[in-house]
């Protein structure tokens, strides 16, 4: 079985030469602190011991100059490529969160809170910048610079070295205790966030219906709680990154006065050192320590960014997972587009679906609807119907049992394709803020002609609506534009399966009485439309119902019975009794 690599070792491989350019800098850099301290113990010495001349020591002191520029650019450089790798993760990760949101199959994308998907694509993500910015540039440093500067100072003062090596130790069991425990709140916070998120999105979609109900203030308690318990989490992470800083200066400043106390008695008790030696050692062990410390702090950002990252690596592993699943041969790919492009017969052999354990349960099948036949699925409310034509469409996958469409198992179908070739008409189709036209338009997977648009318009019977607007189809509707009714909702989403021209049409009938005229206008065009597809009707009017070539009778998530309406009327009592109770309002 192919091992899965992590998503940040798939990033670091990505960007394997800026980390061979990082290791380079660090390398030359470890030498340029080593040289400036040396260069900065002999100008001392020259100065203060052997009270040299300026001009004497004016070379020395330019070429000290010198190295301290380079140092401090060679620092600037590895900041930059710590920003740029941050860059290029951040935009790869994003481009691929978000590719997934877009290509996932429909039932991930019906999965979880919105709210929750927006603070993963845009928090999360810019919260691993830490990882790549800081994290690996001084992890770099950490790798090479502290070796360099221990094997210097051994061999200008073996004892001093030592003490290095033991109280080193310390620092890295330290950050490592800590890494793992910020690594694990981190993930928390992001939990917290995500809940944030959804709970705040949730309200400000519901707000009508919350106001309405005067429940505004307790919404608002709830956005109160569920941000309070966001900012606990942050709040525990930085009292992390407070506690281990403090922890880290009192180990940095212990061992470095550690080993000035040690140079202080070599240097003046036994008198076994020269001051230029000991200075040496003494500006040497500072920069080993403060390098091992800014490690430390990087450590920590660096494990609250892998929190974050993780958090992305969830969500693409779910979808991903999927686009195994989906994945089509070239072959497959061509055949299931030839079969899809006849109006298909679909077989359901034995199909069951939970929506959760212990949920709602429906068992169906054998059901056959023949090429280009005209299906209603009739029931009481709750019976079932919605949750049958979603796992006919695909937007659920069944726990068991297959759809076969054209004989053919629909899980082995591109979803993609064979989004291509249907029309799902629900009660609320979704309105884009846009255009009456761009409504329209998103009903072909191409672009359209005006003329194509205004054709699909007049053939929904949405023309009329239009012409008594002022902008006609070029009027803005959906959010923040203008609304429409329930039957003009219903046209547009018609008027955009006139531009598909599906092969299997999926229709949430209306259960508002629609007035006559509109009933006439959807009646007409969703004929129109049937005459060339397959067709199933989630029906509540007596008109579809008696014009089915099938009607599919559902109780309690399972299939009663099936028959025209003349036999169900004699055969089945529930079914008579269920046309009388409900359906006397239609449209007989
Ligand atoms: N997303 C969901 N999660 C859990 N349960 C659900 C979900 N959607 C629907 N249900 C439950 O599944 C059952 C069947 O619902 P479904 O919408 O299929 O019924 P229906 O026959 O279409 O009803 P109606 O005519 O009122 O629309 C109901 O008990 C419903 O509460």
């Amino acid at each position: 079985m192919k091992k899965k690599t992590s998503l940040t070792a798939q990033q670091l491989s990505a960007q394997r030469n800026r980390l061979v350019y990082l290791a380079f800098i660090s390398l030359a850099l470890g030498i340029a602190i080593a040289g400036q301290a040396a260069l900065l113990a002999e100008a001392v010495q020259r100065i203060f011991v052997e009270s040299a001349s300026f001009p004497s020591v004016a070379g020395l002191l330019g070429i000290l100059l010198a190295v301290m520029a380079t140092r401090t650019l060679l620092s600037y450089g590895n900041g930059v490529i710590g920003l740029r790798m941050a860059t290029t993760a951040k935009t790869n990760m994003r481009t691929a969160v978000l590719k997934n949101f877009f290509q996932s199959s429909m039932p991930v994308t019906l999965r979880g809170h919105t709210g929750g998907k927006v603070s993963i694509a845009l928090d999360a993500v810019d919260e691993s910048d830490g990882y790549f910015s800081q994290y690996m540039p001084r992890m770099v440093e950490a790798a090479v610079i502290p070796i360099l500067l221990l094997i210097v100072t051994f061999t200008l003062h073996a004892n001093s070295g030592f003490i290095m090596l033991f109280t080193a130790p310390f620092i890295l069991i330290f950050m490592i205790l800590v890494g793992l425990k910020t690594k694990k709140k981190s993930e928390e916070k992001y939990s917290q966030l995500a809940e944030f998120a959804g709970t705040f999105l949730d309200s400000l979609q519901g707000l009508v219906t919350l106001k309405i109900f005067g429940r505004a203030n307790r919404q608002e308690q709830e956005i109160e709680r569920s941000s309070l318990g966001y900012r606990d989490a942050t709040m525990t992470i930085l009292r992390i990154a407070f506690t281990n800083t403090f922890m880290l200066e009192s180990i940095v400043m212990l061992s470095i006065g550690i080993v000035a106390l040690e140079l202080a008695i070599q240097l003046l008790v036994l008198k076994s050192m020269s001051f230029h030696t000991a200075f040496l050692v003494l500006l040497l062990v500072p920069e080993f320590y403060s390098l091992l410390k800014n490690t430390g702090t990087a450590f920590h950002s660096g494990r609250t960014s892998m929190g974050a990252i993780r958090k992305v690596e969830i969500i693409l592993e779910e979808t991903n997972d999927r686009n195994d699943q989906m994945e089509l041969t070239e072959e497959g790919r061509a055949s299931a587009k030839e079969l899809l492009t006849l109006p298909p017969s679909i077989e359901l052999d034995n199909v069951r679906f939970q929506y959760a354990p212990g949920s709602f349960e429906l068992k169906v099948g054998p059901i056959k609807v023949g090429t280009g036949q005209n299906i209603a699925i009739v029931g009481r409310s709750g019976s079932g119907k919605t949750t049958l034509l979603h796992l006919i469409s695909g937007l659920l996958k069944p726990k068991s049992g297959a759809i076969l469409v054209n004989g053919t198992p629909l899980s082995q179908k591109d979803e993609t394709i064979w989004f291509e070739h249907i029309s799902y008409i629900t009660q609320h189709p979704y309105i884009f803020a846009g255009t009456f036209a761009d409504n329209i338009a998103i009903g072909a997977g191409r672009n359209v002609t005006r003329e194509e648009i205004e054709k699909a318009a007049e053939e929904a019977g949405l023309s009329g609506v239009a012409a008594k607007l002022e902008q006609g189809l070029d009027t803005f509707v959906g959010e923040g534009g203008r609304g429409l009714s329930g039957g003009e909702k219903q046209r547009l989403s018609l008027a955009r399966a006139f531009l598909k021209r599906p092969t299997l049409i999926l229709f949430d009938e209306p259960t508002v009485g629609l007035d006559l005229r509109t009933e006439r206008v959807l009646q007409r065009s969703i004929a129109a439309l049937a005459s060339t597809a397959t067709m199933i009707t989630v029906a509540h009017r007596l008109y579809t119902i008696r014009h089915a070539d099938n009607i599919l009778f559902m109780d309690h998530g399972t299939l009663v019975s099936s028959g025209n309406h003349d036999e169900l009327m004699k055969r089945l009592p529930s079914y008579a009794e269920m046309v009388d109770v409900q359906l006397k309002g239609g449209l007989a």
